[in-house]
């Protein structure tokens, strides 16, 4: 899909976004990169300018009132009444859900406010919470009923450290009860102890997706071989025999790109060779590093 924005600007620019069943799937983008446009136009709230979106299977925005009531949503906080108690909230958005049984209403709000931690501050006032219990509340709100596919733009926005881990938590728990669930953050950290795929968003554009183990491979793994002074030379021109790339003598160590070789097949060779090895790693790439070299290292946001 394509969202193109009166002002001209390209928000989101032939994304494919391909979310396994049974995945949590992590969509990964600096500020302003996208994210929350394709969310919007996932759930019905925006049109694209083009292109085709399929939830759950069905076409939407044409199946909506069949698929909504199916997918949990974040996006956005909803509009919680600022004079009513989170659970009176929670009451009020229960009661408008045609599926919903009003007899067990009471229970499955307090049900949604225990999971998000919020169950002390349950008969608080909505305006006298704090940002991280406004987050909380939301994503109470998408916990109302058992849903086929959760949708969590930004989640632990505003959380303090302990609201993170427990929404990390509850996240794995939803999805090992077999809820879908599609995660935004610009946290790397988060997205790699929680997901199992990962969708990283640049200036509008998709630029990779998929197992979070294949995405974080995409990169070169290198080796570092720590020698003596009087090795450190020979153990260089071994790894250049091997056909590793990219070697650079530092003091006593050396290093390299591992390109196919095997790590053990270069300790063999720099053994036979008579280099004093005294140790040797090697650097898988990781998540961290896929993001920043496919999005740059800069702070500012694209635009
Ligand atoms: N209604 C709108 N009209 C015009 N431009 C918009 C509109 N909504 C978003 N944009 C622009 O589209 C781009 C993408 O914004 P979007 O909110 O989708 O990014 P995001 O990845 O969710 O960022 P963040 O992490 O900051 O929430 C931004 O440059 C933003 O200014």
């Amino acid at each position: 899909m394509t969202k193109r924005f009166r002002s001209g600007q390209v928000a989101v620019d032939g994304v494919e976004l391909l979310v396994p069943r049974g995945a949590v799937f992590g969509f990964l983008g600096p500020n302003g990169s996208g994210k929350t446009t394709t969310i919007r136009m996932l759930l019905g709230l925006v049109a694209p300018t083009s292109g085709a979106v399929e939830l759950l299977g069905d076409a939407m925005p044409g199946r909506a009132a069949d698929v909504l009531p199916r997918v949990g949503a974040l996006v956005e906080g909803p509009a919680f009444h600022p004079y009513l108690s989170g659970r009176a909230n929670l009451a009020r958005l229960d009661s408008v859900d045609a599926t919903a049984d009003p007899r067990t209403a009471r229970a499955r709000a307090d049900t949604a406010l225990e999971r998000v931690g919020l169950g002390a501050a349950a008969d608080k006032r909505f305006r006298q919470y704090s940002l991280g219990m406004k987050q909380r509340l939301g994503l109470a709100a998408a916990l109302l009923q058992p849903r086929e596919l959760l949708v969590l733009d930004e989640p632990t926005n505003g959380l303090d450290p302990q609201g993170t881990r427990e929404v990390r938590t509850l996240v794995r728990e939803l999805a090992s009860d077999g809820t879908t669930v599609l995660l935004s953050s610009h946290l790397l950290a988060e997205i790699e102890q929680a997901c199992s795929h990962v969708g990283i968003m640049s200036r509008g554009r998709l630029l990779r997706q998929g197992p979070i183990a294949e995405v974080g491979a995409g990169g070169v793994s290198t080796v570092r071989v720590s020698a003596t002074p009087s090795t450190v030379v020979l153990a260089a021109q071994v790894l250049e025999r091997m056909g590793l790339t990219g070697v650079l003598v530092g003091g006593a160590d050396v290093t390299a790109e591992l390109g196919d070789a095997a790590a053990e097949d270069v300790t063999a060779a720099l053994v036979r060779s008579g280099v004093a090895v005294r140790g040797l790693a090697v650097t898988r790439p990781n998540l961290e590093d896929t993001f920043v070299a496919l999005t740059g290292e800069g702070f500012d946001v694209a635009r």
